[in-house]
């Protein structure tokens, strides 16, 4: 009779590299001298010392958009090439690695999410407190009630640019950024108005209600979504900013880059 070990062996044939989700100290060490296979450890800190070593912006909680993440990670940074037969380990439940995934990394599973954080012009911390911000909104709302918002992050001046004031700018003159706790609390406040808000490289704010026109011409959103969604589409196929979106109508943040939709997450998830 075979044993589970001998079923499951199909798993782990002919595995080029091994890739472990925020491993715990022990658990990593039993891995690192493995011959012949590599072992890349993915997580928001490198607590074990890894030599490859992909940072985690955030607990992705869906798993497959994690292993997403953790492969375009690997591969832009050539721990692992295109075509390796990878295994992921990762956890689902309670922190401990429970869940294994055989995966073949290739084009397909480049989704872009990585590049968004790694190759974006405004700094990936910024992009990061960004998208905190939103997922806050997009959980609690503002006073209760969905809210949709727009948030177009680096290239600010050519954003700028492309875009005129559908009011005066509250943030005119002032030096104030994304992430510091009085700040974001203006910008959820200010999310009930109408236009977009745009931040720079470094997340000053530079303006809130902006109306963007940027060509759309041959922008290719999802169908279904609007105008909302359309402008911060096309916005980032005209300049080189990020979109982050909430949708008032759906309650999902999407993120736009270079005229596509990179990330699509649930807010009640995180
Ligand atoms: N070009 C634009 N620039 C800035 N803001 C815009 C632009 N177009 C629409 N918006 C904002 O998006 C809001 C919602 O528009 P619309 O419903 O068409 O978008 P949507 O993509 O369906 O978004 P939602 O899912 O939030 O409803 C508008 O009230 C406006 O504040
Ligand atoms: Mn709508």
């Amino acid at each position: 009779m075979e044993d589970i070990g001998e079923l499951f062996d199909g798993l782990f044939a002919d595995v080029d590299a091994v890739v472990l989700f925020s491993p715990s100290g022990s658990y990593f060490e039993r891995f690192d001298d493995l011959e012949e296979t590599d072992v890349v450890v993915i997580a928001t800190e490198n607590s074990v010392g890894a030599d490859s070593f992909v940072e985690l912006p955030l607990d992705f909680d869906e798993v497959s958009q994690r292993v997403k993440f953790g492969l375009e990670g690997a591969l832009e940074q050539g721990f692992i090439d295109g075509g390796d037969m990878v295994v992921c380990a990762t956890s689902v439940f309670d922190g401990t690695a429970d869940t294994v995934s055989r995966v073949r990394a290739d084009e397909d599973v480049r989704s872009g999410v990585y590049d968004l954080f790694a190759n974006s012009r405004a700094e990936a911390a910024v992009i990061k407190n960004v998208l905190e911000l939103v997922v806050e909104l997009g959980k609690k709302g503002q006073k209760g009630e969905p809210v949709g918002a727009l948030f177009v992050v680096g290239d600010a001046g050519k954003v700028m640019n492309k875009s005129r004031p559908l009011s005066y700018n509250p943030f005119e003159k002032s030096h104030v950024h994304v992430g510091d706790p009085i700040v974001n609390v203006m910008l959820k406040e200010f999310s009930r108005l109408d236009g977009a808000f745009v931040i720079s490289d470094s997340g000053k704010i530079v303006s809130a209600y902006r109306y963007l026109e940027p060509s759309a011409e041959g922008v290719d959103i999802p169908k279904g979504l609007g105008t909302r969604h359309m402008a911060a589409g096309a916005v980032t196929r005209d300049t080189n900013a990020t979109a982050i979106v909430l949708s008032e109508s759906d309650g999902l943040v999407r993120a736009f880059k270079g005229g596509e939709l990179v990330l699509e997450i649930d807010p009640e998830d995180y």
